[in-house]
Formats: C-alpha cells, sequence, structure tokens
C-alpha cells in the first residue's frame, strides 16, 4: 500500500487548511486547492489563508492552488468543500485524478434531495476513486495550531483506512481507522443538528441542566438514526459521535452552536457554514421513513423552517408523552 506521500486538500476554507497544515505536520507534501485563483495567489503570496482561516501560518510543504489539474499526481485528496457542494467537486475531481485514488470526505452531512452520505456521493459522482470519510472532535482553528485531538478516518477496506491514517497522524493529530463508514458520516452529520439544539438553548437561558438533558436525549437520537442506517453503536459512541457532540454542544467555537445561539436569544446569525443548517430537513425526512423517533431534530428543523416558535417547540419537546428512557417498555 502506498505510503501517500503526496496530499491533496480540496477546499480551501477553515477546515481545509488545518488539515493541509496538520498533513504537513504528518510529513506529507500538500497541494491545496482553492476555486478562486486569487485565493490561491494571495495564500501563495502571504504563508497564510486570511480568509478561511486567519492568523495560522501554512506549513513550508504546503503549496496553494487553483487549478485542480495540480491534484493529479497526489496519492490520496481529502474532500473539504460544503456538504451539499461534494457531488460536483467530486465528479470534477473524478475527471482529473487517476482512477483508484483514495478520496476522504471531510464534509459533515448529508445531501439534500437525495439522501445520499458523503461515500455514497463519492461512489456516484466519481466511481473510480476510493471513497472514505473522516470525522470526530476537531475545530479547523485548534487542528491548525497543532493543538491536540484525536479522530476517526474510515474506509471499506480497513488496510486503506490504517494506511490513511498512519499517513495523516503525527504528535498532535491522532487518526483511529475503522471500517464503519456509515457510522463515522452519521456520526458527524447529526451531531451538526443537535449543536444547533444545544446553542438554541443557550441563547434562551434555559439552563446548564436543560443543556445537558438536550445533549442526552439527542443522542438517543443519534443512536437510534445510527442504528436503522446501519452504523455499528461503538462508533456512534466514539470520536464521530459522542465526541464531536460534546465538543460541539459546549460552546460558541462551533458554528452549528453558535447559529443556535442566535435563534435562541433572536439576534442574527453570523452567515458562518453551519452545516446543521441543510442537515436538518433530510435527517429528519430520512428518519421518518425508517419509524425513528427524532423529535428534538424534527424541532430544530421546523425551527429553522419558521414553522415553529421556540417557546412552542419546548412546550411540545417537554409535554411528550412519559415513556421509558431506553427503547423497552
Ligand atoms: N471548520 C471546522 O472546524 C470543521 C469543519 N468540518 C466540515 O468541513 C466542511 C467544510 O467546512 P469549513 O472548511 O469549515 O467551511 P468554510 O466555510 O470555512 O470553507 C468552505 C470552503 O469550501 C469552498 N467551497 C464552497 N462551495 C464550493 C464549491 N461549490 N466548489 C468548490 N469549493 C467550494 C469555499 O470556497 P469560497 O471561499 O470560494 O466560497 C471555502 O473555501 C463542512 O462540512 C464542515 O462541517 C469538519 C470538521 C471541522
Ligand atoms: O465539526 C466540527 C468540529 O469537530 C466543527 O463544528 P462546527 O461546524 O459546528 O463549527
Amino acid at each position: 500500500m502506498s505510503d501517500f506521500a503526496r496530499i491533496g486538500v480540496v477546499g480551501a476554507g477553515a477546515w481545509g487548511t488545518a488539515l493541509a497544515n496538520a498533513a504537513a505536520r504528518a510529513g506529507r507534501t500538500v497541494t491545496l486547492w482553492s476555486r478562486d485563483p486569487a485565493a490561491a495567489a494571495q495564500m501563495t503570496a502571504m504563508r497564510e489563508n486570511p480568509r478561511g482561516l486567519p492568523g495560522v501560518a501554512l506549513e513550508d510543504a504546503v503549496q496553494p492552488t487553483a487549478d485542480l489539474a495540480d491534484l493529479a499526481d497526489c496519492d490520496a485528496l481529502l474532500l473539504v468543500v460544503p456538504a451539499q457542494a461534494c457531488g460536483p467537486v467530486a465528479a470534477a475531481l473524478g475527471e482529473k485524478v487517476p482512477p483508484g485514488t483514495p478520496l476522504v470526505s471531510c464534509a459533515k452531512g448529508i445531501e439534500r434531495g437525495t439522501g445520499a452520505f458523503m461515500s455514497e456521493v463519492i461512489a456516484r459522482a466519481a466511481p473510480d476513486l476510493i471513497p472514505a470519510v473522516l470525522s470526530g472532535p476537531s475545530f479547523a482553528a485548534d487542528v491548525a495550531r497543532g493543538l491536540p485531538t484525536a479522530v476517526t478516518l474510515a474506509a471499506v477496506d480497513t488496510d486503506l483506512a490504517r494506511a490513511l491514517a498512519a499517513a495523516l497522524g503525527s504528535a498532535s493529530f491522532r487518526l483511529y481507522h475503522s471500517a464503519d463508514v456509515r457510522g463515522v458520516e452519521i456520526g458527524g452529520a447529526a451531531k451538526n443538528v443537535l449543536a444547533i439544539a444545544a446553542g438554541i438553548v443557550a441563547g434562551r437561558r434555559l439552563g446548564a441542566s436543560a443543556g445537558a438533558a438536550i445533549t442526552a436525549r439527542g443522542f438517543a437520537e443519534l443512536l437510534r438514526f445510527g442504528a436503522a442506517f446501519g452504523a455499528r453503536s461503538e462508533t456512534l459512541t466514539g470520536l464521530s459521535g459522542l465526541g464531536d457532540l460534546i465538543l460541539t454542544a459546549s460552546g460558541p467555537q462551533s458554528r452549528n452552536f453558535a447559529l443556535g445561539l442566535a435563534l435562541g436569544a433572536g439576534t442574527a446569525a453570523d452567515g458562518k457554514l453551519a452545516e446543521g443548517a441543510y442537515t436538518a430537513s433530510v435527517l429528519v425526512a430520512m428518519a421518518q421513513t425508517r419509524g425513528v423517533d427524532m423529535p428534538i431534530c424534527a424541532a430544530v428543523e421546523a425551527v429553522l423552517a419558521g414553522r415553529l416558535s421556540i417557546e412552542a417547540a419546548i412546550e411540545a419537546l417537554m409535554a411528550r408523552p412519559q415513556r421509558s428512557e431506553t427503547a423497552g417498555p
């Protein structure tokens, strides 16, 4: 198996820039692609990405570009654009890079309109590339600065997942490998919707007890959804599920939490990418198709769509019929 000496990072936002630095620290040479030639030129000149991740120097081994063809000789690619853009970007990559190149989705979401998970989006849009997913508790600003964390990288082929994890891991970025692609991608996608719920609770000043309660009951929803869609429960109680939920339900460094905070407080959102706002409706619709009860996610979706006030959402959640905490009677 290749040692993946050359890594391409597709998307030069906050997370793409952080992952480019992480891969460089792991000893890889890195090509960091932006769709915007002016942004790539600026990164090359400044050795920083002022638009995507201001204040963090690019590692020496990171080479910015705006030409997709520059990714053709990479041994593996990280796909780090918003989830809803992954299909078209993967399709464009499929035209440029050799068949068999691993394409690791680092986006956290589910495709609207199709209900496709990111590995399925890659398989459909770029069938000659090999899908993998990377997810876990990892704020871009933390990772880019070399603060320590751990995430999970999954691929159907365990040897591939292990080799990619070895190629990207460093003293500050620890990767566990997994064959549970579905579990890793569900954890990353669903926790964003729950982080919005936690932010709403904080913004409405409902207290720390309510914050913990909504996070725990939200996690029960994530587990139910995961079970219905083929995830392993050990994955969901790991880094890309519980781990990432703990991180992003804890405070406004999470953009999803920050969106909820603004909704709860009745203030303007900051306009940053909050993937949960795009995933909520498709997540809830998919849950309905399999009879999975997700009242918190459904409330977030209805609030985002303007169909439900926050007051009514809280009242409805608290007035639900009493039930067993677990699945049994
Ligand atoms: N930020 C974080 O801490 C983490 C983020 N993630 C996930 O990573 C993904 C990306 O997030 P993040 O980097 O933070 O987001 P940002 O908003 O910081 O950056 C998104 C990047 O994608 C580019 N982009 C948007 N649409 C397209 C498109 N159609 N084609 C090509 N490029 C496009 C943007 O380019 P332009 O600037 O030109 O618009 C920008 O460079 C999300 O799914 C997020 O959930 C995962 C873990 C941590
Ligand atoms: O997924 C993340 C950290 O693991 C980033 O969360 P936000 O997108 O909510 O900022």
